[in-house]
C-alpha cells in the first residue's frame, strides 16, 4: 500500500494484468498498459480459460454479467475466446504485432483520453517501484503486492504462441490426455518460455551435442551445457533417441509442468524443441552440481551443518510450492539428492521434473491411483504398496533425504554392516538410543548441538513414517526446519 495505492498482479503465461484500487479511482493494466474496463474484463476472461488462477472475485467486479463468459464458453468454447481476445486485445495493446493490426478499430477502446488523469499516477507508481526495490523483488510471487513488470519477457511472447502453448496444455490432468498430434503443433519450435530456438540453433550451442558440452546423464536422456547467441548459459536435456510413447508421455509431462513453474528453488524451463524423434528441453543452468555430488565430497569445500539446513529448507519452499500454491498440486515423486542442483552460493533448486505429475485433489479425492515411479530407496512405502499417490510420498522422500543431508550417507549403503545398510533404519535406531551425534557425516568436521540434531533426525524419521497420515506437510517441515535452523543459529556452535 502506497498512499492510498493498493496495486496488484497476475501473471498468466507471458501476460500480466495489474490493477490499483485508491480512493476515487481504479487504475487497470495489461502488460503495464492503462485500458478500460472492457478489455480488463476480456483479459480475465482468457485468463479464466486458461486456468490461470482463481479470478472470479476479479470478475465480478470487473466483468458486467458472468452470464455473458457462460455463453461465450457454451456457444464457441475456450478457443472462441483466445480468438475474441486476440483480435480484440492482444495485438494491440500489447504492442506486438503488425503496423496494421496496431490500426485496428480496437485500439480506440484503449483509454486515450483518459492518459492524462492516468499518467499521474502512473508516474507515481513507476517512482516508487524504482525507489522501492522490494516492491520489485516480490514481483514473480502471484497475487502479491507489486508495482511494475518486467516489459521486455512479458511482450517476448506473442497471443498466438501463448495460444498454442494453452491448446498444448491440457486444462486438467484428470482428463483423457491429448493425441501426440495436438504436441506437435510447431514444425521446429515450440515457444514455452523466453528461450527460442530451432533444432539447428541447439545442435550448433551444443557443438553438436559433443562429450565436451555433456553435463551428466539421467534416465531421461543427456543433458548439455550451452552458450546461446547472446551469451545466456542454458542446460539442454535431450530425450534418449528411441522416442517412444513412455518417453514422450514423459516429456510432455516434465514441460507441462515446467512451463507453468516460478519459483527460485524450483529450475526453470526456458524453452523446448519437439521436432521428429527430438526431443529438447532448454532449462536455466545451475552451476555448481548436485547436492549428491556436494555430500560425496566432489566439488570442493564439503558442505557445513548452515548449509545443509539452508538446502534443507529450500528444498522444502520448493516442494511447499509445489503441493500448496502452484496452480494444481503438484507431486514431484523423484525427489532426491542427485534432482537438487546447487548454485554457485549452495543454495538448492530442485530439478527433474520427469517423473511429475498433476495431482489434482478435489474435495472429494484424496490421491491419485497411478503406476509407481520413483527411486529406490526413497520410494514412499505406502505408495508402493497401495498405488495411490499423494503429497505425502514426496514428504517421505524429503524425509530420507534430510537423513543423506545429515548423514552423507545413501538412502541404502549394501557395504556397510547389515544393521547400517539402510539409513532410514540404522538412524532410527540411534535416535532411539539418543545417540544421534554418530548420524553425522564425519566429512564435516563440526561440533552441533545434540539437541539440535535430535530435532533433525526426529523430523526426518517424522517424514519417512511408514504411513502418510502420520508424516507432517511439506510446509511444516519447512517450518519446523527453519526454527531448528534459527535455533542452530542462536546456540552459536558454527564453526
Ligand atoms: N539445469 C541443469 N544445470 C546444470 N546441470 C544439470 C542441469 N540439469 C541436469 N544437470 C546435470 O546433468 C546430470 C543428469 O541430469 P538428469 O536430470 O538427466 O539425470 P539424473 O537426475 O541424474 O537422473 P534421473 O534420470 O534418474 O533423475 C545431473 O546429474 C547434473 O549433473
Amino acid at each position: 500500500v502506497t498512499s492510498g495505492l493498493l496495486i496488484h498482479s497476475k501473471p498468466c503465461g507471458n501476460y500480466h494484468l495489474s490493477y490499483s484500487s485508491g480512493p476515487g479511482h481504479e487504475l487497470l493494466y495489461i502488460n503495464g498498459k492503462l485500458v478500460n474496463k472492457d478489455l480488463f474484463c476480456k483479459a480475465l476472461k482468457l485468463f479464466h480459460a486458461n486456468h490461470c488462477f482463481n479470478i472470479g472475485d476479479l470478475r465480478n467486479k470487473y466483468c458486467r454479467s458472468d452470464h455473458s463468459l457462460d455463453e461465450l464458453r457454451l456457444v464457441a468454447g475456450r478457443k472462441f475466446l483466445w480468438e475474441a481476445g486476440r483480435e480484440e486485445f492482444t495485438g494491440q495493446n500489447f504492442g506486438q504485432k503488425s503496423q496494421a493490426n496496431k490500426e485496428k478499430d480496437t485500439h480506440k477502446s484503449l483509454l486515450t483520453t483518459n492518459r492524462l488523469a492516468m499518467a499521474v499516477p502512473g508516474v507515481f507508481i513507476l517512482c516508487c517501484s524504482l525507489l522501492c526495490p522490494c516492491f520489485r523483488a516480490r514481483r514473480r510471487d502471484t497475487s502479491h503486492v507489486v508495482l511494475v513488470k518486467e516489459q521486455s519477457s512479458m511482450d517476448s511472447v506473442s497471443s498466438l504462441e501463448m495460444n498454442s502453448v494453452a491448446e498444448k496444455i491440457p486444462a486438467s490432468p484428470t482428463r483423457v490426455p491429448p493425441s501426440p498430434s495436438r504436441f506437435s503443433i510447431s514444425p521446429k519450435l515450440n515457444r514455452v518460455g523466453s528461450v527460442h530456438l530451432n533444432m539447428n540453433q541447439v545442435a550448433r550451442a551444443t557443438h553438436n551435442f559433443s562429450a565436451t558440452s555433456k553435463l551428466g546423464e539421467g534416465g531421461f536422456g543427456t543433458v548439455y551445457k550451452a552458450q546461446l547467441p547472446d551469451g545466456q548459459v542454458v542446460a539442454i536435456k535431450r530425450a534418449k533417441k528411441e522416442y517412444s510413447e513412455t518417453l514422450a508421455t514423459e516429456f510432455r509431462s516434465e514441460v507441462e509442468l515446467l512451463a507453468k513453474i516460478e519459483h527460485r528453488n524450483l529450475v526453470k524451463l526456458l524453452g523446448y524443441v519437439d521436432k521428429g524423434s527430438e526431443r529438447i528441453l532448454i532449462t536455466e543452468y545451475v552451476p555448481n552440481g548436485t547436492l549428491r555430488e556436494h555430500l560425496d565430497g566432489q566439488r570442493g569445500k564439503i558442505l557445513d551443518f548452515n548449509q545443509r539446513l539452508e538446502i534443507s529448507i529450500d528444498v522444502a519452499h520448493a516442494l511447499t510450492y509445489l503441493h500448496v500454491y502452484a496452480e494444481k498440486p503438484i507431486i514431484h515423486r523423484d525427489v532426491k539428492s542427485s534432482n537438487i542442483l546447487l548454485t554457485e552460493s549452495k543454495r538448492a533448486k530442485v530439478a527433474d521434473f520427469g517423473f511429475a505429475k498433476l495431482g489434482e485433489l478435489d474435495n472429494d479425492q484424496t490421491h491419485i491411483v497411478t503406476k509407481v515411479k520413483g527411486t529406490i530407496g526413497y520410494l514412499d512405502p505406502e505408495y508402493m504398496r497401495t498405488h495411490q499417490l499423494t503429497t505425502k510420498s514426496d514428504v517421505f522422500s524429503f524425509g530420507i533425504l534430510l537423513l543423506e543431508i545429515l548423514t552423507g550417507r545413501r538412502p541404502v549403503e549394501s557395504n556397510r554392516p547389515t544393521d547400517e545398510r539402510v539409513t532410514l533404519r540404522w538412524a532410527f535406531k540411534k535416535y532411539n538410543e539418543e545417540n544421534v551425534m554418530e548420524l553425522v557425516d564425519p566429512l564435516m568436521n563440526e561440533a552441533v548441538d545434540q539437541e539440535i540434531l535430535l530435532k533433525m533426525v526426529g523430523l526426518a524419521i517424522h517424514c519417512a513414517a511408514p504411513t502418510r497420515s502420520d508424516r507432517p506437510d511439506m510446509k511444516v517441515a519447512g517450518e519446523q526446519l527453519w526454527a531448528i535452523r534459527m535455533e542452530y543459529l542462536r546456540s552459536g556452535r558454527r564453526e
